[in-house]
């Protein structure tokens, strides 16, 4: 008998690669009207778009009956002032559909040479990403670029997909284009996939598909543990995470990463734990934003809840409800830090 979600994995994985390939492409093409601002002002650019397209149109081609929720959607895309960035997408995206990779290619998945599809095949798969989430049944998220600010930096970002069912999150793959294999090997060189299947344990691979390597999350000392942060203070508090880092007796400064980049190195080791302090308020962190990072980090034996130690949850719809914040560590680190947070919440509220 094959193993659960074998397929699943399987198709997320060829999706996600597919994506990077587009989006690492896009990165030296994009020009300065490629990027418009969304409403709540956050760069948006053509690789979102056209990554998303890509994602779903593989995904319902393989499973046509699963809803998406998706982080963008096609509405300006279909208006009149939105025609050149469209053919640029549409282009983008069929591109990376039919392009020759090996591993992993089905053409049942609808990838592959001669796999063009039309413009309103393509928006109707980016907008297949308005389901609102729920509790019951099968979903999947995507966040087709993953700290898109980043992204724009040249820095991290990441290409995100996870499988939910009844509210728990069963396959999660991210792909980070612009992740070291291996920090301590430069000439390794970059890009990197993480995948991660409930029960069965959590992988590194190359973005092509080779060295799958299993990940445990190490056991962390005083002197080796820091802190993965946003860079955008605005996601996440820095001089939160400075006193809950000053309370632990943390002396390495924190490694500050875009984008769920941070989960695939926290199950790898490089760094002890993320902590995630939101600073906007009445901000509700967003489904696609943690789904593929939760599962990754607990097949390496981590820990996952928000400040006050509650599982995330994953049913409420398109965001995290009223969970707040994010503390994922191993499982030596996880009771400490849910400690000193507390700790450093009741400060704050002292003061106020
Ligand atoms: N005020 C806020 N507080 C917390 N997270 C926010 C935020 N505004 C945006 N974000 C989310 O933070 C994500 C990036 O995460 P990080 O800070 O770890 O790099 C963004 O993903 P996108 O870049 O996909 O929009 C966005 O969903
Ligand atoms: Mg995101």
């Amino acid at each position: 008998m094959s193993q659960a979600y074998a397929t699943e994995e399987q198709v997320a994985v060829a999706a996600v690669r597919r994506a990077c390939h587009l989006t690492s492409s896009v990165f030296n093409k994009l020009v300065k009207n490629e990027t418009l601002t969304k409403d709540d002002k956050s760069p948006v650019t053509v690789g979102d778009f056209a990554a998303q397209a890509v994602i779903s149109s593989i995904l319902h081609h393989a499973f046509p009956g699963d809803p998406i929720v998706g982080e963008e959607d096609a509405a300006d895309l279909r208006e009149p002032s939105g025609k050149e960035m469209k053919d640029r997408i549409i282009a983008l995206a069929n591109e990376a559909l039919t392009a020759e990779l090996g591993l992993g290619d089905n053409e049942s998945w609808g990838i592959g040479p001669g796999q063009e599809k039309t413009d309103s095949e393509l928006l109707d798969a980016i907008d297949r990403g308005n389901h609102e989430g729920g509790s019951v049944g099968r979903m999947w998220t995507i966040d087709p670029i993953d700290g898109t600010k980043g992204f724009l930096r040249g820095e991290q970002y990441a290409v995100c997909l996870s499988l939910i069912v009844d509210s728990k999150v069963q396959v999660g793959v991210i792909g980070c284009p612009n992740l070291p294999v291996d920090p301590a090997h430069p000439e390794k060189g970059t890009g990197c996939i993480f995948t991660a299947v409930r029960g069965q344990g959590a992988q590194q691979w190359t973005l092509s598909g080779a060295n799958p390597t299993p990940l445990t999350i190490p056991k962390s000392t005083p002197e080796s543990l820091n802190f993965l942060e946003s860079v955008e203070a605005a996601h996440s508090s820095h001089s939160f995470n400075d006193r809950v880092s000053a309370l632990l007796n943390i002396t390495r400064p924190p490694t500050r990463m875009d984008s769920q980049a941070k989960y695939g190195c926290l199950a790898r080791g490089d760094g002890g734990a993320y902590l995630r302090t939101p600073t906007g308020v009445g901000y509700k962190e967003k489904i696609w934003d943690h789904a593929p990072g939760q599962i990754l980090v607990e097949e390496a034996g981590g820990i996952v809840t928000d400040s006050r130690g509650e599982p995330l949850n994953f049913g409420l719809g398109r965001t995290l409800g009223e969970n707040y914040g994010v503390i994922a560590a191993g499982k030596d680190v996880h009771a400490r830090m849910l400690e000193a947070v507390q700790k450093a919440l009741a400060e704050t509220k002292a003061k106020v």
